[in-house]
């Protein structure tokens, strides 16, 4: 396509969204023994963004990201993930959508004690289905690749009972990845590491948003993630602040 032809067909298009919530509540526990987590939460995520959700520990933040990863469902409200009608699904077809198209990191990291690291990052595409010899040999190479990636070249045949806390949640990280999800959903996910980690992770969801379009949706108290993402949100007693038109919105900042 020549230049003229370029600037007629004008700006790109908008990328599609993927996460969409519409007056979402979340009540934990019923009665007097509940607690209200989430109140009329709105929330629109497009693919290849990198939201942080913020606020102080009991805010919601949690219990809003189980909701985007379909961990959990909305007591009200409507939750469309890539097009679907979340609330309208089968258990087991939420689940299926949910190992096709997101990776999780979790804040208890939930490695498998009785597998290696570099297992533990294999263990979401083996759950896929069986996998022929390439098949096998791209996928360990995948994932070798990815621990490298986090400085953990030398700890890949180590057992989680032999890393410290930063090693497991940089496990959990290159677990999150090794799908080439759509969207990626991590619950503090920089919480224990130093600021060349944080570098090291950073980039690496960078190169995700780049290479595959990958969208993440951060829970977060960590100043230091706030330069590389495209948006940051305050969550304060279950009420998400600034959204959608007062949302801070930054350009997508590559550095891979
Ligand atoms: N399964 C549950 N049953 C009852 N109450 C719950 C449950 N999960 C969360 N809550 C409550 O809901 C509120 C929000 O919790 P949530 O874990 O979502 O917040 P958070 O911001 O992620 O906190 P933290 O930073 O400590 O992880 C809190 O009052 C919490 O006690």
């Amino acid at each position: 396509m020549d230049m003229m032809q370029n600037l007629k067909a004008g700006p790109p298009p908008a990328a599609p969204e993927l996460v969409q919530l519409a007056g979402v509540h979340k009540r934990h526990g019923q009665g007097l023994a509940g607690v209200q987590a989430l109140h009329d939460i709105d929330l629109t995520v497009a693919q290849g963004e990198m939201v942080a959700i913020c606020g102080p520990c009991g805010s919601g933040k949690t219990s809003l990201l189980n909701i985007i990863g379909m961990l959990d469902t909305a007591s009200e409200g409507s939750v469309i993930i890539a097009r679907l009608l979340v609330s309208k699904m089968s258990d087991q077809a939420r689940a299926d959508l949910r190992s096709e198209m997101i990776g999780f990191v979790f804040q208890s990291y939930s490695l498998i004690p009785v597998m290696t690291a570099h297992e533990n990052v294999l263990l979401p595409l083996m759950l896929r289905g069986r996998l022929d010899e390439a098949a096998l040999e791209e996928a360990e190479q995948r994932a070798a690749d990815l621990l490298s990636r986090l400085g953990l070249a030398t700890q890949m045949r180590h057992y989680p009972g032999r890393l410290d806390a930063s090693q497991s949640q940089r496990v959990a990280i290159a677990r999150s990845l090794v799908t080439h999800p759509r969207l990626v959903v991590a619950d503090e996910p920089t919480s224990r590491l130093d600021n060349g980690c944080v570098r090291l992770v950073m980039d690496l969801f960078a190169r995700h948003q780049y290479e595959h379009g990958t969208a993440f949706v951060l829970s977060t108290r960590d100043q230091r993630q706030f330069s590389r993402v495209t948006r940051t949100l305050q969550l304060t007693e279950g009420r998400l602040a600034g959204t959608p038109l007062e949302a801070r919105r930054r350009p997508l900042r590559v550095q891979v």
